[in-house]
C-alpha cells in the first residue's frame, strides 16, 4: 500500500483536535466552484480595468474612514542614512585606497625580482586577484542605511479600538531534521516563544517541518502543546521577554528591584516550576528514543509509528492547536499549531531543508494561507515578542510596502564564549556587509529569521511602479528632488486623488499578477478560458486545485466554508513525494532548488525580479539562535556555506552571468557575485599563505629590494587598508575584537573548508557526486562552553596547520639564519618575518582550537602536519623553482642538525 491512511487517537492529548490523515480520494468539488467564480470574476475585472473587490490593505479605503489623527497617517518606518560625518571619510579613503592600489600594481608590475621570478609572478597574481575580490566585496558597501520602524503607527492604523484587528496573517515555519542533533527542548522552546508572540492569536499559525519523521519530535510537540496552554497566558499576562522559557529562567531576576509585584513573584516562582517539570517529561521522551525497538516505534494507541523508516514513510500532518480546539488555561483562543512530516520515498529527490520550506509553503496554503511567512530554524527562537510587528511595519507600508518581498532580521546568537574565538558571531556581516546592501536593494536572505510575502514566493515579479510625474523643487540633485517630490504629494493630495491613484495600481498589479491568465486566453482563444488558465496554473504550481485556488488570493484567507477534515486531506495530498514533478517548485517557485545554500538563491531569484527586500534591526535583538561553537563543528559549517556557493556558481543560476535585464541591480549583482565566488579565493589564498615560508626557507622574497618610493606605496596602502576597516567598524558600530576575528576567521576557513568546498563542488560538476547538508548540532544545556573545547578529528584540519608549521619553521630557520650570517642579513629578514607572523596571527585561533584544553594536539594531525610539512620543504630543497641555480643554496641542513 502506497499511502497509508492513518488515524488515531492518543490518550496523551485527549481533547484535542486529533486529525491525523493519510491520502484518499477527496471532494473539493465546491471548492472548485468558488474557485472558478473568483477566478471568473477577476477575468472580467482585467477586461473594464474596474474596481477590485474586497479591501486591501494599502491603506486607502482605511484612509478614508480614519479620525483625523496625523500620527495615524505617519509612514510606519523611516530610513536613517548613516552621518556624513562617518560616511564621507569613509568613501574618501575608498577612493584613495583604489588610487594607492593602482600606483601599487604600476609599482609591483614594472619591478619584478629577476632571482625568484617565479615568486614574483606567483604574488603578484595573488595580488590581483584579492585586489578584485576586495572590490566585489567593498563597493556594495558604499550606501549603507539603517532604519527605524513606529510600532505604535502600526497599531493606531490597524488596531483600532472596538473594531477586530486589521493586522494581516502570517505562518511561521520551523524546520527540524534530527532529534539527536537538535535537541526537541530546543526546538519545543522555539515553538512555544512563537505561539506566546505578541500578535493576534487567530493570526498566527505555527508549523513545524519533520524531516526526520521521529515520533520522538511528534511527542515532544504534542507536550509543548499542552504547556503552551500555561506558558502563553504567562507571557502575555506580565508581558515578559524572551518568551522561550529556557531563556526567560536563565536570566537573573532582581526581586527587589522596580518593585515588582508579588503576584507576579508568585506565578513566576509556580511557571518555574512547571517548566522545570516539562522539561523533565521531554528528557525522557529523549531517554526513551535513545534506543530504537526491534520492531519499531508504536504509538501510545499501539500502532506502529508510520515514520519508522526515515526514508520511505507517508506524508504525516497533525494539528495540535487550532481554532475550534483547545484553549490556554485562561480559556483564550491559542495560535494553530501544526506538525508535518513531508513524504519520503525512495529514488525521489527530497531537496534538504529547501524541500522541507516548499512542502510548508503548500500545507500552510491550503490550511491558513497567510500572505506573510515566517521561517525560522528549529533554534531560532524568538527573542523579541514584537518581531513580527517590526516585519510588518515594513509589509504593510501603505505606500513602500508593496515591493517588498522579505524583511530579514539579523542573525544572533546565545551560548557564544565571550572571545567568540571562531568568529561565530559574524558580527561584521550583519552589522556592516547588511546594512550596506539594505541601502542598494535590500539584504540577502539568510536562511532563518525572514519574513516573507507569500507572493513573492510564488515566482512572480514585483508590482510595476507607476513613475510620479516630474516635480519641481528648490533643492537641486534629481534624486532629492524626486524624494522631496514624493513627500510633498502625499501630504498636499485630496482624498479623491489619492484614491483614484489606488485603485489604478491595484488595478495594474491585478493584471500582472493574472499575467498567465490573459497569455492563456490570447494564445488559444478558448471557449472556457478558465479553464485552460487553471491548467496553466497547475502546470506551474502542481496538481492541487484547492493549493491553485489559494495562490489567487493576494491577501491570503481560506475559505470558511468546507470542512477541515476536506483541507487536511488535501493537505497529505501537496506534502506528497511525486507532488513537484513536473512543476516549476524549486526552479520558479518556492525556496530555489540546486544548492545546499538554498537561502543565497532564494533571495537572489526575488531581487532578479525586481522586489526589493528589507534589512531591520530591532534595539532588542528579534530572534536568536545558537552557533557551534568548537573548531571542527564551525568548519563544517563554513564547508557547507562555501560549498552551496561553488554549487551556485556553476548552476545556472550563477549571478555572474544569470538575469540581466531583469530587475536586479548592479551592485547587489556585485554582492551576489561575491558570495559565490568567495570560495576561489582559498587557493591564492593558501598559496599567499605559504608564501613567508618559501621565503624564509630560500632567503628570496617577493619583491625586489626596497627603494623609498616603493616603501611609501607600501605603507600607503597598508594604512588605507587599516583605515577603511576603522572606518566601517565606525559607520557600523563594530568592535575592534569582532573586527579582527573576522579577518582571522577568513584566513582560517579560507584555507580549510572553502578550499574543501571547491573540490566537492568540482567532484560534484564532474563526476555527479552529490552534496549533503549536514546538520550543526545545537547545543544541549551542558553550557560552561565545554563545547569549546571539544575535539573531532577532521581533514579539515590539515591545511592550516601545515601552513602554521612551515610559517614557524621558517621563522625559526630565518632567524637562525641571520643570527648565523651577522648584522647585514637581519634587514631584508624583516620584511619576510613580518610577512610570516601576519600568517601565523591570523591563524592563532585556529593554533588554540588544536590544543583544545588538555593543551595537547591529536596525534593524527601533528603526523599528518609535519608529513606533509617535510615532504614540502624536501621538495623545496630539491627542485627550488624560484631561485636561479647560479644564486647561493640555502642552508637548510641548518633546520637538520639543530635537532
Ligand atoms: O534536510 C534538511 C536539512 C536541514 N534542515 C533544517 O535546516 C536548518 C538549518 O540547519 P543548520 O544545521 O542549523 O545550519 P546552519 O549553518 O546553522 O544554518 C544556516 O545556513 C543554512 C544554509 O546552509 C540555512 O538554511 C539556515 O537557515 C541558516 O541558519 C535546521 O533547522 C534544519 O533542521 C531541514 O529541515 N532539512
Ligand atoms: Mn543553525
Amino acid at each position: 500500500m502506497y499511502f497509508r491512511v492513518l488515524v488515531q487517537s492518543r490518550p496523551m492529548v485527549p481533547e484535542k483536535d486529533i486529525a491525523l490523515y493519510g491520502y484518499g480520494s477527496v471532494a473539493w468539488k465546491d471548492r472548485m466552484e468558488e474557485w472558478k467564480k473568483r477566478q471568473s470574476g477577476k477575468l472580467q475585472v482585467i477586461k473594464h480595468q474596474g474596481d477590485i473587490d474586497g479591501g486591501d490593505l494599502d491603506g486607502n479605503e482605511l484612509d478614508a474612514d480614519l479620525p483625523m489623527m496625523d500620527e495615524g497617517r505617519q509612514p510606519l518606518s523611516r530610513k536613517l542614512p548613516i552621518a556624513s560625518s562617518k560616511i564621507s571619510p569613509y568613501r574618501l579613503i575608498i577612493i584613495l585606497r583604489l588610487v594607492v592600489l593602482g600606483f601599487f600594481f604600476h609599482y609591483r608590475v614594472l619591478h619584478p625580482v629577476h632571482d625568484a621570478f617565479g615568486l614574483w609572478l606567483t604574488s603578484v597574481i595573488c595580488e590581483i586577484w584579492f585586489a578584485v575580490s576586495w572590490i566585489f566585496d567593498q563597493f556594495p558597501k558604499w550606501y549603507p542605511i539603517e532604519r527605524e520602524t513606529y510600532l505604535d503607527r502600526l497599531s493606531l492604523r490597524y488596531e483600532r479600538e472596538g473594531r477586530p484587528s486589521e493586522l494581516a496573517d502570517i505562518d511561521v515555519f520551523v524546520s527540524t531534521v534530527d532529534p539527536m542533533k537538535e535537541p526537541p527542548l530546543i526546538t519545543a522552546n522555539t515553538v512555544l516563544s512563537i505561539l506566546a508572540v505578541d500578535y493576534p492569536v487567530d493570526k498566527v499559525a505555527c508549523y513545524v517541518s519533520d524531516d526526520g519523521a521521529a515520533m520522538l519530535t511528534f511527542e515532544a510537540l504534542s507536550e509543548t502543546s499542552e504547556f503552551a496552554r500555561k506558558w502563553v497566558p504567562f507571557c502575555k499576562k506580565f508581558n515578559i521577554e524572551p518568551r522561550a522559557p529556557e531563556w526567560y529562567f536563565s536570566e537573573k531576576m532582581d526581586y527587589l528591584k522596580n518593585k515588582v509585584h508579588p503576584a507576579f513573584v508568585r506565578e513566576r516562582r509556580a511557571m518555574k516550576r512547571e517548566y522545570e517539570e516539562f522539561k523533565v517529561r521531554i528528557n525522557r521522551l529523549v531517554a526513551t528514543a535513545q534506543k530504537v525497538p526491534e520492531e519499531g516505534w508504536t504509538m501510545q494507541d499501539g500502532t506502529p509509528w508510520p515514520g519508522n523508516n526515515v526514508r520511505d514513510h507517508p506524508g504525516m500532518i497533525q494539528v495540535f492547536l487550532g481554532h475550534d480546539g483547545v484553549c490556554d488555561v485562561e480559556g483564550n483562543e491559542l495560535p494553530r499549531l501544526v506538525y508535518v512530516s513531508r513524504e519520503k520515498r525512495p529514488g525521489f529527490e527530497h531537496h534538504k531543508k529547501a524541500g522541507a520550506m516548499n512542502a510548508l509553503v503548500r500545507v500552510s496554503a491550503v490550511l491558513s494561507n497567510a500572505p506573510f511567512l515566517l521561517n525560522v530554524d528549529c533554534d531560532h527562537y524568538i527573542n523579541n515578542s514584537k518581531a513580527l510587528r517590526e516585519a510588518m511595519c515594513f509589509m504593510m507600508d501603505p505606500t513602500s510596502g508593496k515591493k517588498v518581498c522579505y524583511v530579514q532580521f539579523p542573525q544572533r546568537f546565545d551560548g557564544i564564549d565571550r572571545h567568540d574565538r571562531y568568529s561565530n558571531r559574524n558580527v561584521v556581516f550583519f552589522d556592516i556587509n547588511m546594512k550596506g546592501l539594505d541601502g542598494l536593494q535590500g539584504p540577502i536572505y539568510v536562511g532563518t529569521g525572514c519574513i516573507f510575502r507569500r507572493q513573492a514566493l510564488y515566482g512572480y515579479d514585483a508590482p510595476v511602479k507607476k513613475k510620479p510625474p516630474s516635480k519641481t523643487c528648490n533643492c537641486w540633485p534629481k534624486w532629492c528632488c524626486s524624494y522631496c517630490g514624493s513627500r510633498k504629494n502625499k501630504k498636499g493630495k485630496t482624498k479623491k486623488d489619492k484614491k483614484k491613484k489606488v485603485k489604478h495600481r491595484e488595478a495594474s498589479k491585478q493584471i500582472f499578477a493574472l499575467e498567465t491568465i490573459e497569455e492563456g486566453i490570447e494564445e488559444t482563444n478558448s471557449e472556457n478560458p478558465s479553464r485552460v488558465s487553471q491548467e496553466k496554473l497547475e502546470k506551474k504550481f502542481g496538481q492541487s486545485p484547492v493549493f491553485v485556488a489559494s495562490t489567487l488570493l493576494e491577501d491570503g484567507g481560506v475559505p470558511k466554508a468546507a470542512s477541515s477534515t476536506t483541507f487536511l486531506e488535501e493537505a497529505v495530498h501537496v506534502i506528497s513525494c511525486g507532488y513537484e514533478d513536473k512543476t516549476e517548485w524549486g526552479k520558479e517557485v518556492g525556496w530555489i532548488y540546486g544548492s545546499v545554500t538554498e537561502d543565497i538563491l532564494t533571495g537572489f531569484k526575488m531581487h532578479c525580479h525586481g522586489w526589493r527586500s528589507v534589512y531591520c534591526i530591532p534595539k532588542r535583538p528579534a530572534f536568536k539562535g545558537s552557533a557551534p561553537i568548537n573548531l571542527s563543528d564551525r568548519l563544517h559549517q563554513v564547508l557547507r556555506w562555501a560549498l552551496g556557493s561553488v554549487e551556485i556558481f556553476f548552476s545556472k543560476h550563477c549571478p555572474i552571468w544569470y538575469g540581466y535585464g531583469g530587475g536586479l541591480k548592479s551592485l547587489e549583482r556585485f554582492s551576489y557575485i561575491n558570495s559565490v565566488v568567495y570560495p576561489w579565493t582559498s587557493i591564492p589564498l593558501i598559496v599567499y599563505c605559504t608564501l613567508p615560508a618559501i621565503c624564509l626557507l630560500t632567503g628570496k622574497f617577493i619583491v625586489p629590494e626596497i627603494s623609498n618610493y616603493a616603501s611609501i606605496i607600501f605603507i600607503a596602502l597598508f594604512i588605507s587598508i587599516a583605515a577603511t576597516g576603522i572606518l566601517e567598524m565606525q559607520w557600523g558600530g563594530v568592535g575592534i575584537d569582532d573586527w579582527w576575528r573576522n579577518e582571522q576567521f577568513w584566513v582560517i576557513g579560507g584555507v580549510s573548508s572553502h578550499f574543501f568546498a571547491l573540490f566537492q563542488g568540482l567532484l560534484k560538476v564532474l563526476a555527479g557526486v552529490n552534496t549533503n547538508f549536514t546538520v550543526t548540532s545545537k547545543g544541549g544545556d551542558d553550557g560552561e562552553f565545554s563545547e569549546l573545547y571539544i575535539f573531532k578529528w577532521t581533514s579539515l584540519l590539515i591545511p592550516p596547520t601545515t601552513l602554521l608549521i612551515i610559517n614557524v619553521v621558517g621563522v625559526v630557520v630565518g632567524v637562525a639564519d641571520a643570527i648565523n650570517n651577522g648584522y647585514d642579513s637581519w634587514g631584508p629578514l624583516f620584511g619576510k618575518l613580518l610577512f610570516a607572523v601576519w600568517v601565523i596571527l591570523h591563524l592563532y585561533p585556529f593554533l588554540k582550537g588544536l590544543f583544545g584544553k588538555q593543551e595537547k594536539i591529536p596525534t593524527v594531525i601533528i603526523i599528518w602536519s609535519i608529513l606533509l610539512a617535510s615532504i614540502l620543504t624536501l621538495l623545496w630543497v630539491r627542485i627550488n623553482p624560484f631561485v636561479s641555480r647560479d644564486g647561493p643554496v640555502l642552508e637548510i641542513c641548518g633546520l637538520n642538525c639543530d635537532d
